[in-house]
């Protein structure tokens, strides 16, 4: 299975053909690229451009701003993104911005950012616009009926201004000095081939994501290819598959809020990234493998994120929708947001998407 590219210039031009690929793109692999996904390249220079300026600071000058309520710096190790296997937080740092609007913030931002708010703002718009007309496209391709407001249901609890976990994130992998040798990296998360593991497995927690790279991969999906029958016994292996830079395009996923809110239709697929070293570059097994994928271990990364979610006190209920009512509920999601009822087993909760955010940053920041 690979990650397929969709020309989102077709969302103008038909909006059901387009809607239709990313609801397939959703059910399958849950990841997908977007071209012509309309946030002006000028602007997304800048903020690696400000991204860069931010993470060369002193970390004096970082640690200032240390985040409280999943907003500000996490420094390197702070973050355990797959806290059930890793014994160390992610070998990354990073800076998570709250709402931006109308030059107003959230939280108290370093001088820098302050500085070039205007940058921050319109760039975290961009990417909720975005996000806004991909939701859209899930309302058009599961048919919500006109009665639950048609394509405007996933925005109608999706608003901008609202109280929600909206979280525009900006990422650094350093560059880890000696690796090859090994020394003094006993810290460093390996996984099994002894691959370097930057940021834990992990599904993300919000609706929607998009990612932006810059030079350097590393993303890796896990893909289950079970070509979306629901089948529980399909006897595939999971295997992880590179998700490479491609020019012009911005990669999406969906959240665990989205999965868990379409019952299973939409899957929340775990992704990691790794840094391999030349040695080992030679399993990398994917069908892309020809894009900057290679020895990256010896430069620094930068990545942005911005996580779309649901306004706080959104219930996870299923979606108005008769392909969700007809589709029969996979109950292994269950597991990762479900409660227990008495007799200790998981059943579908009563969660909000703010209940179900709590719940993840507490166990990805425990012991940072
Ligand atoms: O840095 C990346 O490419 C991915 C980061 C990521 O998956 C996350 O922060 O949720
Ligand atoms: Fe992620």
């Amino acid at each position: 299975m690979s990650i397929p590219i969709i020309d989102f210039s077709l969302f103008e031009e038909n909006s059901i053909i387009c809607s239709e690929q990313i609801k397939e793109a959703s059910k399958t692999i849950g990841f997908f690229y977007l071209k012509n996904h309309g946030i002006k390249q000028e602007l997304i220079d800048e903020m690696f451009e400000k991204s860069e300026s931010y993470f060369n600071l002193s970390q004096e000058e970082k640690l200032k701003h240390n985040m409280k309520e999943n907003n500000g710096y996490s420094a390197i190790y702070q973050e355990k993104l797959d806290p059930q296997n890793q014994i160390n937080g992610d070998f990354k740092e990073v800076f998570n911005f709250g709402k931006i609007h109308n030059g107003k913030t959230s939280q108290e931002l370093p001088q820098l950012f302050k500085d070039n708010l205007i940058i921050l703002e319109s760039f975290s718009k961009a990417c909720h616009s975005l996000c806004m007309k991909i939701l859209q496209s899930f309302a058009i391709a599961l048919k919500i009926p006109q009665s639950s407001r048609g394509k405007y249901w996933f925005e109608d609890r999706h608003r901008y201004e609202a109280q929600s976990g909206n979280t525009l994130r900006i990422l650094h992998y350093p560059i880890i000095i000696n690796n090859e040798n090994n020394n003094n990296n006993d810290d460093i998360n390996k996984g099994e081939e002894g691959e370097i593991i930057r940021a834990g497995s992990h599904s993300d927690y919000g609706s929607l994501t998009i990612l932006f790279q810059k030079d350097i991969g590393g993303l890796e999906i896990l893909s289950n290819n079970n070509n979306n029958n629901n089948n529980n016994n399909n006897n595939s292996t999971p295997q992880w598959i590179s998700a490479p830079i491609i020019p012009n395009c911005v990669l999406i996923n969906i959240g665990d809020l989205l999965e868990f809110w379409s019952k299973g239709l939409f899957k929340s697929t775990i992704h990691r990234v790794v840094f391999r070293t030349s040695k080992d570059a030679s399993f990398l097994n994917n069908n892309n493998n020809n894009h900057h994928h290679h020895n990256n271990h010896n430069h620094d990364r930068y990545s942005i994120a911005y996580f779309c979610h649901a306004e706080d006190d959104v219930s996870l209920n299923p979606i108005p929708s008769k392909i969700i009512d007809e589709f029969e509920e996979d109950i292994r999601i269950w597991n990762k947001i479900g409660e227990e009822d008495k007799y200790g087993k998981k059943t579908r909760t009563k969660m909000t998407a703010g209940d179900h955010l709590k719940y993840k940053l507490e166990v990805s920041y425990k012991n940072g």
